[in-house]
């Protein structure tokens, strides 16, 4: 696992997510526009070629392949092109957490991009979410750990809107960590998952990644 070093300071990075946070905002509220409009073909076709501009003089200028997981040397972590947390993916909810003793939680919005069954939330979706939060909660006091086994339990359908999710280590043993952790709406739980989270064997990345 490649993780990326850049000899930067927390400034820097506070700069950068300055720069790049808002231009995220903007796709992810693009991404959503896409879906609910109702505007005539004509003016699509229009706002077709604009974004086609758009992504023309953004990529006049690109790093090869995806973002990866970069660090700096106070270990203060950036991986922006996480899939459910990136500051520069637009694709993220995103779904930030919030660490205290027990374990982390995190409260976001998933709203109509994230579709399954009519109005609510993909199990897929649910699943991805519970994964990070569960894998946040596995690296809370450690290096970042994979997932090696996630089940996840829908005991309800999870509506689109305002929603939770908590997870906890409950139990350690050598390099393995369970985790359970729970997905809610304002009502209470609609999910619930328990992972086996792994340590890796050769860790080449920083301890304490924050
Ligand atoms: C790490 C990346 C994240 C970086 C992010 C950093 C910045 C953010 C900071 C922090 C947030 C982090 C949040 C991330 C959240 C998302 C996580 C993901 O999506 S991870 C991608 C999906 N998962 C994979 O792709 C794994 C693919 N599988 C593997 O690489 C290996 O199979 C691995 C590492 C899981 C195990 O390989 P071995 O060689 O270490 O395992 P052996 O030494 O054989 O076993 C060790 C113990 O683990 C058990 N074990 C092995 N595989 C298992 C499995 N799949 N499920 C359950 N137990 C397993 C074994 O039975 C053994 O247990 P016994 O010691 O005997 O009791």
């Amino acid at each position: 696992m490649q993780f990326t070093l850049e000899d930067i300071t927390a400034d820097e990075i506070d700069r950068r997510r300055g720069v790049y946070g808002p231009l995220t905002d903007s796709v992810r509220d693009l991404i959503d526009a896409v879906i609910r409009t109702e505007v005539d073909a004509a003016d699509i076709d229009v706002a077709r070629r604009r974004i086609d501009e758009v992504v023309a003089d953004l990529r006049s200028r690109q790093i090869d392949g995806s973002y990866g997981v970069r660090f700096n040397t106070d270990a203060v972590g950036m991986p922006w092109g996480n899939a459910v947390m990136g500051v520069r993916n637009a694709i993220a909810p995103p779904v930030r957490t919030v660490a205290d003793r027990e374990g982390v939680t995190a409260e976001f919005t998933l709203g109509a991009a994230y579709e399954g069954p009519a109005h609510h939330v993909h199990g897929g979706v649910c699943a991805m979410v519970l994964d990070q939060v569960l894998g946040e909660a596995a690296a809370a006091d450690d290096i970042p750990c994979f997932t090696g086994t996630i089940t996840v339990t829908y005991r309800r359908p999870t509506p689109l809107g305002a929603l939770s999710a908590r997870a906890e280590i409950v139990d350690r043993d050598g390099r393995k960590k369970i985790v359970r952790g729970t997905l809610s709406d304002a009502d209470g739980v609609t999910a619930e998952a328990e992972g086996v989270f792994i340590v890796p064997k050769n860790w080449s990345g920083p301890s304490n990644l924050k």
